[in-house]
C-alpha cells in the first residue's frame, strides 16, 4: 500500500442543521454523519445522492467553508479548520471550486476577464499586461478566445460561461476543484464537451476533482472512484467504476434507474445494467 499523504482526508466529519424559519426551535438535521474518505493527487471521486443528502454540505466543509462540528478535514495534511491560520491561508488557494449556475457565480457587471483574474489578484500582484496575456490563456484553455475577456455574463451560452468560470477557477493552478453540480444546468450536448474539458484539464493540469452530482450517468464519465451518500451518510463505495453495475444499495439502484433508456428494449440484460 503506498504511505503517500492523501491530498484530502476527511476523518469522521460531522455536521448538523437546525431548521428555520417560524420553526427556530425546529429539529435538528444531521447533514453529515460520521464521513470518511481521502482523494489522492490526479484523482476524480464522484460524489452522487439524491437531493437532501448532503453532498453539497460536505462540498462546502472540503473546501473550508463550513466547520464541521466533530472530525477533521485534512488538506495536504493541513487541519482546514485548525489553528494554523498562515497554514490554511496558504492551501486554500489550491482549493476551487465552480458551481451549478454559472449565471450567479459571477458578477453580472464584470467582463469575463475581470471575473477571471479575481482569484489571481487575491493571491499575487501581476502588471495589467501581465493580467491581459493571463486571461487569454486561460480562455484558450477552456476553449474559448482570448477576445472573449472583454464580454459580459448575458453575452455568453450558459455552456460558455461555464467555461469562464471554470477558467476562474484554474486561474491559480489549484490541486482540487469541487465541481458542485457544475454541468446538471446545461443541455446534453453542452454537458458532455464540459465533461470533456474538464477531464482533459486534469491531464494537463495534474488536478484532482470532487465531482458532486445526482446525475450518475455524468459522475461515471468524469470519475475514477465513486461515492454514494444518503441521509448525511455513506451508504456504498466503488473504488473501480468498472464495476458500477454492481451496486447494490438501493438509493444506487434508484439512481442508476434514474437514468435508464426511456425504451425497454435498449436497455441491457442485467436488471440494473445501464451504460
Ligand atoms: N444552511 C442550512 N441550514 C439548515 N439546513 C441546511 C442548511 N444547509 C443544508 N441544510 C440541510 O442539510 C441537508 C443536506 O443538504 P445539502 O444541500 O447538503 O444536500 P444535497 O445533497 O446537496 O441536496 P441537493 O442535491 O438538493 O442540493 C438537507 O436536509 C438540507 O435541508
Amino acid at each position: 500500500m503506498s504511505t503517500a499523504q492523501p491530498l484530502l482526508e476527511l476523518r469522521g466529519v460531522n455536521k448538523h442543521f437546525h431548521g428555520g424559519g417560524i420553526f427556530k426551535q425546529g429539529r435538528k438535521v444531521q447533514a453529515i454523519k460520521q464521513v470518511s474518505l481521502s482523494l489522492g493527487a490526479r484523482e476524480c471521486l464522484g460524489l452522487v445522492g439524491e437531493s437532501g443528502s448532503g453532498k453539497s454540505t460536505l462540498g462546502r466543509i472540503i473546501l473550508g467553508i463550513e466547520k464541521p462540528e466533530s472530525g477533521e478535514a485534512l488538506f495536504q495534511g493541513v487541519n482546514l479548520y485548525g489553528k494554523d491560520k498562515a497554514a490554511i491561508r496558504q492551501v486554500r488557494r489550491d482549493l476551487q471550486v465552480v458551481f451549478q449556475d454559472c449565471f450567479s457565480s459571477v458578477n453580472p457587471r464584470m467582463t469575463a476577464g475581470e471575473s477571471i483574474t479575481e482569484p489571481l489578484k487575491n493571491y499575487a500582484r501581476l502588471s495589467y499586461l501581465d493580467q491581459l496575456r493571463t486571461v487569454g490563456n486561460l480562455l484558450e484553455l477552456v476553449g474559448l478566445r482570448a477576445e472573449d475577456a472583454c464580454k459580459y455574463p448575458h453575452q455568453f451560452s450558459g455552456g460558455q460561461l461555464q467555461r469562464v468560470c471554470i477558467a476562474r477557477a484554474i486561474s491559480l493552478r489549484p490541486k482540487l476543484i469541487v465541481l458542485d453540480e457544475a454541468v446538471s444546468s446545461l443541455d446534453i450536448l453542452a454537458q458532455s464537451q464540459i465533461l470533456e474539458l474538464l477531464s482533459d484539464l486534469r491531464e494537463e493540469l495534474d488536478m484532482s476533482y470532487i465531482f458532486i452530482s445526482h446525475d450518475i450517468a455524468a459522475v461515471v464519465q468524469l470519475s475514477d472512484r465513486l461515492v454514494v451518500m444518503s441521509s448525511g451518510e455513506i451508504v456504498e463505495r466503488l473504488d473501480n467504476m468498472e464495476e458500477f453495475n454492481y451496486l447494490t444499495h438501493p438509493v444506487s439502484l434508484a439512481l442508476l434507474a434514474a437514468v435508464l433508456p426511456a425504451q425497454p428494449e435498449n436497455r441491457i440484460a442485467s436488471d440494473h445494467r445501464v451504460f
